[in-house]
């Protein structure tokens, strides 16, 4: 029998076919249901993205309200998951955390896998996803209060998504811009074809488990360094540099002993990833209204991108979408290990899409290897091996 193709890391092989979004590598554009995501971080708005990655189609004002309304009623998680929370090691990862809450949810739903019913049940899968959305930023930010000895603040009904998450984390009230900031960025993170986190939703799904399995999965995908983790190695390698005059020297360094530079790379973008673009002209933006917190990481991260793109554009390695991100959100005031559970809590939407577009036309995931193996070896039982 022939040997099977065998594509490391699967590069250039179409796992699944696909409406939710697209991107061109070549000329670096990016866009969900058909709509570039320049207008959508633009003029839209996290909940609407979600509402159109889920549907397919922009809501009218009435649906957009509903949905709205539906999340802001499911934010609440049962007093038990906060309960499972106070058990965990204050000094774990937030992914880590987050990881183990999502998959907790799990325990309160009354079956390990979907019906049949549920599976044709588009209104069902919807108000799963729903809850599974809905539910990440109180998780995240209750977090962020239980590890410092604090009680998790309630979340309110009246603030949008991205307004309640900034409440819930710092007990203020959002700031307007930073809001739109944080709207902005959920959006760009929203949703991105299949890479690795989404690949693994559609696998995990793909046995018809329940969506908690599944987003807990991609959450323990996207928390990796060379996935969404990247984006608290950027600042700490921001800090690490500490100056722009040492940015040089730095790279360098890292060039000189084959290291990689966090936040550059992208196996679909060989250009300027877009989501790097419009982050860095948000920053440029709080810059100008005088909004940053002049830590200098700003002014360092657009020196390493400038080197860095010199050294290694011409092998088509530029920046990503966690170049810019963890740099908007260290000025926010946001903590570096927050970083990814943002990026997840995002991410959700995206994930959640593909799980329901996977159910609709389901086949197990079962590839093949190439076995590089010994065969027919004789056993020897312990006694006689030498
Ligand atoms: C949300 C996201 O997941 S965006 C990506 C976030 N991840 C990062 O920023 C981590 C740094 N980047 C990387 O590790 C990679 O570019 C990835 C993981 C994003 C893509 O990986 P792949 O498509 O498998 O590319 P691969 O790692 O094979 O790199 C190809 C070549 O470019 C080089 N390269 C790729 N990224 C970088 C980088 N950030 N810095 C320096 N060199 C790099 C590799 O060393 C390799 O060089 P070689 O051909 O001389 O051996
Ligand atoms: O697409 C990828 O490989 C990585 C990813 O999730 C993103 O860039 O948002």
């Amino acid at each position: 029998m022939a040997e099977p193709n065998f594509a490391p890391g699967l590069e250039g092989v179409a796992a699944t076919q696909s409406s939710i979004s697209n991107i061109d590598g070549a000329a670096g554009l990016l866009s969900y249901r058909g709509f570039a995501i320049a207008d959508l971080a633009a003029y839209s708005s996290f909940e609407e993205v979600a509402f159109l990655l889920l549907d397919g189609v922009l809501p009218s004002a009435a649906d957009l309200k509903r949905f709205d309304h539906g999340l802001r009623a499911h934010r609440q998680v049962k007093y038990n998951v906060r309960e499972i929370m106070k058990f965990m090691p204050v000094t774990g990862h937030p992914m880590d955390m987050l990881h183990c809450a999502v998959a907790s949810l799990g325990m309160f739903y009354p079956q390990q896998e979907l019906s049949d019913a549920e599976r044709g049940n588009t209104l069902h899968l919807d108000a799963m996803a729903m809850r599974i959305i809905a539910r990440m930023p109180t998780i995240v930010a209750m977090w962020e209060q239980m590890r410092f000895g604090n009680d998790p603040i309630s979340p309110r009904p009246d603030l949008s998504h991205a307004a309640n998450f900034l409440y819930m984390l710092s007990g203020r009230e959002p700031d307007p811009t930073y809001t739109k900031i944080l709207d902005s960025c959920l959006i760009l993170h929203a949703e991105h074809t299949i890479n690795a986190s989404t690949f693994s939703v559609l696998v995990t799904g793909s046995t018809l488990t329940n969506p908690y399995h599944v987003i807990g999965g991609a959450i323990g995908t996207l928390a990796g360094p060379l996935h969404g983790g990247a984006n608290q190695k950027v600042v700490e390698m921001l800090e690490e540099i500490s100056s722009v005059r040492q940015v040089g020297a730095y790279l360098d360094r890292k060039m000189a002993n084959k290291e990689k530079i966090w936040g550059f790379g992208h196996r679909i973008y060989k250009t300027r990833d877009p989501r790097a673009v419009i982050l860095k002209e948000m920053m440029e933006d709080m810059a100008s209204h005088g909004n940053l917190r002049h830590s200098g990481l700003f002014e360092i991260a657009i020196e390493v991108e400038r080197q860095a793109t010199e050294r290694l554009g011409p092998k088509g390695i530029h920046a990503n979408v966690d170049f810019y991100s963890g740099v908007l959100y260290h000025e926010m005031g946001i903590k570096a290990d927050l970083f990814t559970p943002i990026f997840a809590m995002a991410r959700s939407a995206g994930w959640l899409a593909h799980w329901r577009e996977q159910l609709a036309d389901n086949r197990i995931f079962r590839p093949t290897q190439v076995y590089t193996g010994e065969q027919n070896r004789r056993y020897v039982p312990v006694a006689q091996r030498i």
